[in-house]
């Protein structure tokens, strides 16, 4: 049906100008008139790049959750942190050796005293006076400069001479304040938490942080034919290995704990397993059950669990079948279930939108390079090869069909054939989506 002439096609017409608007039967009944009415369209068989605009426009805004220190890594920093106090909390010793004053540096100065690390009882230092001091410990007051030990000659009588020419005022003396001032900024909000800003956050007293929320996920497998690992395979039965590789993915993303739950083919269990995990998850990531099979329930069961259908299929393979469907904040994925094609959208759709939900940093995904080996396709699904990429070249690996996991296990990337391409020759360039 063509929609031509009318209202809502002129008005998003006019918002795409470069695009042609193409709209199935089902959806004429829709009034298109923003792009938000697009966007709510429940889409079908698209194109990858649709399916991830889709996506993305679904996003909730970022959460925020305090977080104690040790947990934190990875995550991103929600609020600007500013220092309570200063550090080093007080003028500290550098290096093993001598605090002195610096216009003392000519003359044979006793040792009066000396300063372990950790000593809390400030000691002041009078002129031509020495004392005996440790990486670490509190500078006596009165003293500017630490001479290292290899720098001085110590007598019986336990006093120095110092022989270090190229001696500065201040040397070996980490100043009160130099690493952080009190009342200033420590670390700003987006700060990626590595080791070492946790490291850092720690050592500036730090002990809880606002952190952009991982979102809360559950997992549901569906399929009569699955068995758990650990058990003898019987008749038709294959090992349920999605969950695995799901939660492996999901820790890369620093999402730690993730239930989830196998519920066989059959509509009521699977509603009332997708009803509890809205109620739990921010995000539910169902597994299997989402192409045409008679025994295939996902689309029908969210449907009727209040979830609006975004979109269903895409013109790619592997992952022609993914479901994508919202229930008010709430993201739903109906990944399909041979194993290749669930991580493949995984990689290509989950993994995107957990990024921007935590605020992660963008990495730099797609790159081009040149293909080793030719690879012949028909036009109309972009394709996404198993791939090894060694830093100049791309080779699509073997077993590429979507039941198998060989050479998946081998793969660092994945080779982006577009829609309407035949393949690639070898030498061709072409684009990579990195997974590592
Ligand atoms: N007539 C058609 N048949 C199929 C089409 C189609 O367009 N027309 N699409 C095919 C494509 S493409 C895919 S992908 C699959 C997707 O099917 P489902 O999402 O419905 O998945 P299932 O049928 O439940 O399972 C597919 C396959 O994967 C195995 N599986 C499922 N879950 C797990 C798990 N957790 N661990 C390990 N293996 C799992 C399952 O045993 C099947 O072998 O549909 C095609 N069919
Ligand atoms: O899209 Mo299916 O994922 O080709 O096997």
């Amino acid at each position: 049906m063509c929609l031509e002439g009318q209202q809502g096609a002129k008005k998003v017409a006019e918002q795409f100008p470069e695009d042609r608007v193409v709209f199935y039967y089902e959806d004429a009944k829709y009034d298109i008139d923003t792009q938000d009415d697009y966007f709510n369209l429940p889409h079908q068989f698209i194109s990858v790049q649709q399916a991830k605009d889709i996506i993305h426009h679904h996003l909730p805004a970022p959460k925020q959750i305090q977080l104690p220190l040790e947990e934190a890594l990875g995550y991103t920093l929600a609020q600007t942190v500013v220092a309570r106090q200063s550090i080093p909390a007080f003028p500290q010793s550098s290096m093993d050796g001598y605090a002195i004053r610096y216009s003392d540096k000519e003359g044979e100065l006793p040792v009066v005293d000396k300063i372990p690390a950790g000593t809390t009882v400030e000691k002041i230092l009078t002129e031509g006076q020495a004392m005996r001091i440790y990486t670490g410990a509190p500078l006596p007051q009165g003293a500017d400069t630490v001479v290292m030990q290899e720098k001085v000659d110590l007598s019986d009588a336990n006093t120095i001479q110092i022989r270090d020419e190229a001696l500065q005022l201040g040397d070996n003396v980490r100043p009160q304040g130099s690493e952080v001032q009190a009342d200033s900024i420590a670390m700003l909000k987006g700060t990626s938490l590595t080791p070492a800003a946790i490291g850092y956050l720690a050592s500036i007293g730090c002990r809880d942080v606002l952190v952009t929320a991982p979102p809360r996920i559950q997992l549901i497998l569906t399929g009569d034919e699955l068995k758990p690992i650990g058990t003898a395979l019987g008749y038709g039965e294959v090992y349920e290995s999605n969950s695995y590789q799901l939660k492996a993915a999901l820790q890369q993303q620093g999402i730690l704990h993730v239930e989830s739950r196998h519920v066989p083919d059959d509509r009521s269990q699977l509603q009332a397993a997708l009803e509890h995990a809205l109620d739990e998850a921010d995000i539910v990531l169902l597994v299997g059950g989402v192409s045409v099979g008679d025994y295939d329930y996902v689309v029908d069961v969210a449907k009727a669990c209040g979830i609006k259908q975004r979109f269903h299929r895409i013109r790619q393979k592997p992952g022609k079948p993914l479901f994508f469907g919202t229930q008010n904040e709430k993201l739903v994925f109906g990944l399909p279930g041979n194993p290749s094609s669930a991580l493949t959208c995984f990689y290509l759709y989950v993994a995107p939108a957990l990024e921007r939900m935590m605020q992660l940093p963008q990495r730099t995904r797609s790159i081009k390079t040149h293909t080793t080996h030719a690879y012949s396709k028909k036009p109309g699904l972009t394709h996404f090869l198993k791939a090894r990429y060694d830093g100049h070249a791309v080779e699509p690996l073997h077993a590429q069909e979507s039941y198998r996991l060989q050479s998946y296990a081998q793969a660092n990337c994945l080779l982006i054939l577009e829609e309407d391409s035949n393949g690639c020759a070898a030498g061709d360039e072409v684009f990579i989506h990195l997974l590592t």
